[in-house]
């Protein structure tokens, strides 16, 4: 297992190789606050946490940054009201506490932030909102100009609307795409734990990790899915795919605890801080696709077909496919598989899963002309589909393979 904490240290431990001038000088942050931060062990929400959280934010934003604020806790916040002991297990229900406590919360915030003369803006969005591009638009032009006249914009996942198949289901996904949208400097998860650490930190002995710089930092780390307290959602799991999003879009994060928010913002070296990438600006739906969304099934490609796709950038066609997994439907998102199991790419599939062994290994030609021209168009579109591999040789061999 690599060192827990990197970089030369000091007596108490702590990280002096992170200056974290990134984030002390950042003009533009987005922050995240998990449900786990704002509810109370009995399970009501944390007036005070809320309190304490917008002095922090009205410093940084006094001190001329503009801060973007994503907070979940709605469900969390219409349990009590609705007289529900615990988060309910059926979406329609969870909506219904979501559209109950939506409010309460807000109300809260606007309270909060009226104290510092700020103006609480509630901004829901959904998955659809980030990826469509008439829609993205109208997201980046309203929180820009919420963020223009001064307002705190308070970001949440539109509860209500969003169903099983589009919805985050967490709002550390959603941080990372708004931080990606807005081209925040950077980007704060704060969860009711101070880091993220080399397994589960109640065990004793568990490590903090202080720096992540790629993936390969992460070998070995048990990145558990589900929360202590059983109010958040997504566990350690979602929280290190956000910051794997945000960093690829250049965007550095830091993952700590809501008590360590105002030291996360000056740039103190805790918790745990994800170093941005410096490459190419992916599209927020690339970003979406390869990350924010599950497979419902896997397209099996010969090595032609991986070569051309992941060689190339082209459309997956029926030719190509060797085999098909999974029970999906049109539009959903599925992974394009090299015959070694290796996910080579994911994409949004142009066909329900039972038409396709029809389809595999045909020609379009051959297809069009025999089906007719609906069926002319890719399995997957190149415009639909995200690579994961860079490399086509290194799973379909070199060309002259068949
Ligand atoms: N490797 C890990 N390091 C830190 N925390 C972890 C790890 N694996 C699982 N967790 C758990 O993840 C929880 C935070 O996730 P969650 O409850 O979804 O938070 P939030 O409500 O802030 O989104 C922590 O309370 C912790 O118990
Ligand atoms: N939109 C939901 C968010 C659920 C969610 O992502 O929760 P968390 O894992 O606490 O960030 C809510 O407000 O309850």
């Amino acid at each position: 297992m690599r060192e827990a904490l990197s970089g030369p240290q000091t007596e108490e431990g702590e990280d002096t190789a992170d200056r974290r001038t990134e984030l002390a000088g950042a003009r533009r942050i987005v922050v995240k606050v998990g449900s786990s931060s704002l509810t109370t062990p009995g399970g009501d929400i944390d007036r005070d946490r809320i309190g304490e959280l917008a002095d922090v934010l009205a410093e940084r934003r006094a001190a001329g940054a503009e801060v973007v604020l994503v907070s979940s806790g709605a469900v969390a916040a219409g349990l009590a009201p609705m007289g529900l002991p615990a988060r309910p297990r059926d979406l329609a229900t969870q909506q219904a506490a979501a559209s109950v406590g939506q409010g309460l919360l807000i109300a809260h915030y606007t309270a909060a932030f009226a104290r510092h003369g700020l103006t609480a803006a509630q901004v829901l969005l959904t998955v659809e909102d980030m990826i469509r591009r008439v829609q993205h638009r109208n997201a980046q032009r309203t929180l820009r100009r919420l963020l223009d006249i001064g307002a705190m914009p308070i970001v949440n996942e539109n509860d209500t609307v969003a169903t099983h198949e589009i919805r985050f289901g967490d709002n550390d996904r959603l941080a990372a795409l708004v931080a990606h949208l807005l081209r925040a400097d950077a980007l704060v998860l704060l969860s009711d734990v101070d880091a993220l650490y080399d397994g589960n930190p109640a065990r004793p002995g568990a490590r903090r990790i202080a720096r992540v710089e790629d993936a390969a930092d992460l070998d070995g780390v048990d990145i558990g899915s589900a929360g202590r307290r059983g109010v958040g959602t997504g566990g350690m799991v979602t929280k290190v795919d956000s910051a794997r999003i945000a960093t690829e879009a250049g965007v550095p994060t830091v993952l700590t605890s809501a008590a360590n928010a105002r030291a996360a913002l000056a740039g103190a070296p805790v918790g745990t801080l994800f170093t941005a990438r410096a490459r190419r600006r992916p599209s927020t739906r690339q970003l979406w696709l390869a990350h924010a969304t599950t497979a419902r099934g896997s397209i099996v490609l010969d090595p032609g077909a991986v070569r051309a796709v992941v060689g190339s950038h082209a459309s997956l066609l029926p030719a190509g496919v060797v085999k098909v997994e999974g029970d999906f439907s049109a539009g959903d998102p599925v992974d394009l598989r090299a015959e070694d199991g290796t996910v080579v790419a994911r994409g949004l599939v142009n066909y329900d899963a039972a038409e396709v062994p029809d389809l595999m290994g045909r020609s379009t030609r051959w297809l069009a002309r025999e089906l007719g021209p609906d069926y002319e168009r890719e399995i997957v579109h190149r415009d639909d589909l995200v690579l994961l591999v860079r490399d086509p040789e290194r799973v379909a061999g070199p060309p002259g393979r068949p």
